[in-house]
Formats: structure tokens, sequence, C-alpha cells
């Protein structure tokens, strides 16, 4: 059994990778951390988690858990993981960080981006960037992850394979995205009280989100040159979900047809990436609860503009369900493993 600890339990995002490692027969749960309920039982935290666990929450002492375990999650507000890793630690556990601390690979775009100092910069090389399906070799060689942020997660892989095949001008790329409140954590904050965000529809972080030098990076690699676009992002009053609607401007004349070979190429293969069929425009609700990535596209003649879609779980694919994948991966298992669960719906 995988002995797994997770700082930053009591999160969203902890919580959801609670629910999804309690399904997983290699993994065995030691540790939930927490900062403000240490001693209080986890099942008091999360009443859905009643009987199911038994477990009483402890601190983010990562050297001691790291004695007792055999991967650590991070699942904690930026800055957290960086202040806590070290050699020894690295020495003896793998370390999975949702947060973005390892995902830019300049540090001082991070710190001019997060507008916090990063507590270890040494590692930042070293981290893989998590996004399983570009980067799985990586992955299964690494020591610590850096789990893909949820907007980057389902832009980059809606968007991929265009700029691999040369097809569109990477700077010519818009994306606009929405995401559920969940994707902005369990904390009290007046923007996600339910009179705010219920009835409502509203852009935020605009020309400025911190996810746009992690997209920006990440598409640069798959271009080979480097790109500048505009990211903007929503609040929409549902629970979990993204949908991004990416537009970029063709490089030249191609059928539907000659797209779609393009998209199967890099994921008819990707149990968690489904290529929609033609006019099928990707929802949240049919990707809810589920670690899958659908994508799709449309190509407008009159414009010579491609539309590229993409719908998935924020805390899945976006966070816990993609963590779970890299650990897969790092440890030799399945790369489904504790991950096969259909979407809900309705
Ligand atoms: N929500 C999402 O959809 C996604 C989130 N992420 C990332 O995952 C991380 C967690 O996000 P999310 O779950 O939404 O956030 P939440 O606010 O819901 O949870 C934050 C967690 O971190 C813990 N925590 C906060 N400060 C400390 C500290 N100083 N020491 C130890 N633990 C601490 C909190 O503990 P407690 O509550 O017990 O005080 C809580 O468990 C963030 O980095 C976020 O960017 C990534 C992708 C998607
Ligand atoms: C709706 C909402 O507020 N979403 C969060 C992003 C989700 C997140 O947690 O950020 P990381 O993926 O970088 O970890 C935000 O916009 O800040």
């Amino acid at each position: 059994m995988i002995r797994a600890g997770i700082i930053g339990s009591t999160g969203y995002a902890g919580g959801e990778l609670v629910r999804i490692l309690l399904g997983h027969k290699d993994v065995e749960i030691k540790w939930y951390g927490s900062r403000s309920y240490i001693d209080k039982k986890y099942a008091s935290v999360y009443q859905n988690m009643f009987q199911l666990v038994d477990d009483v929450c402890k601190d983010d002492n990562m050297e001691q858990l790291a004695k007792e375990v055999d991967v650590i999650f991070t699942a904690t507000p930026q800055g957290l993981c960086a202040s806590l890793v070290n050699d020894e630690i690295l020495s003896k556990v793998k370390v999975i960080d949702l947060s973005a601390d390892f995902r830019i690979k300049d540090v001082k775009t991070y710190e001019e981006w997060y507008k916090i100092e990063h507590k270890s910069p040494q590692y930042i090389d070293e981290a893989v960037y998590g996004l399983c399906e570009i980067n799985r070799e990586k992955v299964k060689q690494a020591r610590i992850v850096a789990n893909p942020g949820c907007y980057p997660t389902c832009s980059t892989l809606s968007i991929y394979p265009l700029l691999k095949e040369d097809l569109i001008d990477g700077n010519t790329i818009i994306i606009d995205a929405k995401s559920g409140t969940s994707g902005a954590g369990r904390g009290a904050k007046v923007d996600n009280l339910y009179c705010e965000v219920n009835e409502n529809i509203k852009a935020y972080g605009v020309a400025g989100h911190r996810h746009t030098p992690e997209i920006e990076e990440q598409l640069s690699y798959a271009a080979g040159y480097p790109i500048t676009l505009n990211f903007t992002p929503h609040l929409v009053p549902m629970n979990r979900g993204i949908l991004v609607t990416a537009y970029a401007s063709l490089k030249k004349d191609v059928t539907y047809e000659e797209v779609k070979a393009v998209y199967d190429k890099y994921y008819a293969n990707e149990q968690f990436v489904r290529v929609l069929d033609k006019d099928v425009c990707p929802q949240t609700k049919w990707v809810e609860g589920s670690n899958y990535v659908d994508v799709n596209f449309k190509i407008d003649p009159r414009t010579k503009r491609i539309i590229m879609m993409g719908a998935m779980d924020n805390l899945v694919k976006g966070a816990a369900g993609q963590a779970v994948q890299n650990m897969n991966l790092m440890f030799g298992l399945p790369e489904n493993e504790g991950l096969c669960m259909p979407p809900m719906f309705p």
C-alpha cells in the first residue's frame, strides 16, 4: 500500500483528494493535514465522510509527515509548499504540489504574478509540470510534481494539438474561461457569498490573472516560440466545472477532417481526453465528478479563425484527479487507478 499524507486536506481540493483516494485500492491516507482543525475529527469538518474517516486532523509538519508516508500532497495556498520542502524531505518522499509554487520555471515571473517571494527556487528546475498527457515520461521519474492549475489544464489541452502542428498563430489566441465557485476554495470571501454569485456572472482578473503566465509558458513549449495571449476568467453560479472557449487565427485553410485528425493524433489513445463528435460542444455537466476533459473545435470560414472548446471538473482533472493521475505514474501504477468514475448527470 502507498501511504499518503495530505497537507490542506480540509480545503476543497484536499477534500476531493480524500474522496478519490478513499476509492483507490493501493492507497491508505495516513495524515489529514489542516491549519484550523488540528485534533478535530476530519468527519466533523466534512460530514460526507461520517463513518468513512475516523482520523483527526494534524498539522503541517512536513518533516514528521515525511517519516510516515510515501507521498505528500500539498493542497494549500500559494507559497506554503515552497516554504516547507527541503532536501531531507525530498530524499524520503515524493511531493505533489497542487499550488502554483513549482509550475512556472522563471522565478521572477512567479514572484511578479503571485506577489510573494519564492522560498525554494532551487527545486523549480527539478519539478515536473504534471500535465500527464504531455509530460507522462518525465512525471514517472519525478520526486516533485507541480500539479497544473485548473484553467491552464483545460486551456492547454484544448489548444495544444493545433500549436504542435503549427495550424494556428499562437499570438492571436484569446481564451475566455468560466469557473464554478469551488475553484475559489472553501475560505470565506465576500465575492463568493451566495448573493454575490447566484443569478450572476462576472469577469475577474481581466488582463492580470495569475494563470496567464502558466498558460503562456505551456503553450509556448507546444508552439516552439514565445506566446503572449489574452486570458479572461469568469465566475459562474455553479459548484464545479470549467468551460474554456478559445479563439485563434488559422495559418492556412483546413477542413474539419484535417483538424479532427490532428486532435485524434494527440488524444485518440488518451483515456481522459475525449474529443467529441462533430458539432457537439463540451458541457461542464457531462464531465462533472470525473477526470475527463471534453474538447472540440469549430472552424469559422468567414473569419478564418478556429474556436477551441474544453470542459472539465476543476476539482477533479483540474486538481485532485490530476494529482492522483500523477501519483499513479510516479509509483508505476495503472494511470487510471482510482479515476474511472463516470461523470455524474444531471
Ligand atoms: N479549488 C480548485 O478548484 C483548485 C485549487 N487548486 C490549488 O489547490 C490549493 C488549495 O486550494 P483550495 O482547496 O481551493 O483552497 P481552500 O481554501 O479550500 O483550502 C486551503 C487548505 O489549505 C490549508 N491551509 C491554509 N493555510 C495553511 C497553512 N499555513 N498551513 C497548513 N495548511 C494551511 C487550509 O486548512 P484549514 O482550512 O484547515 O485552515 C485548507 O485545508 C491552492 O493552491 C489552489 O490554488 C488547484 C487547482 C484547482
Ligand atoms: C473561481 C476561482 O476563483 N478560481 C481560482 C483558480 C483556481 C485555483 O485554485 O488556482 P490554481 O489552479 O492556480 O491552484 C482563481 O481564479 O484564482
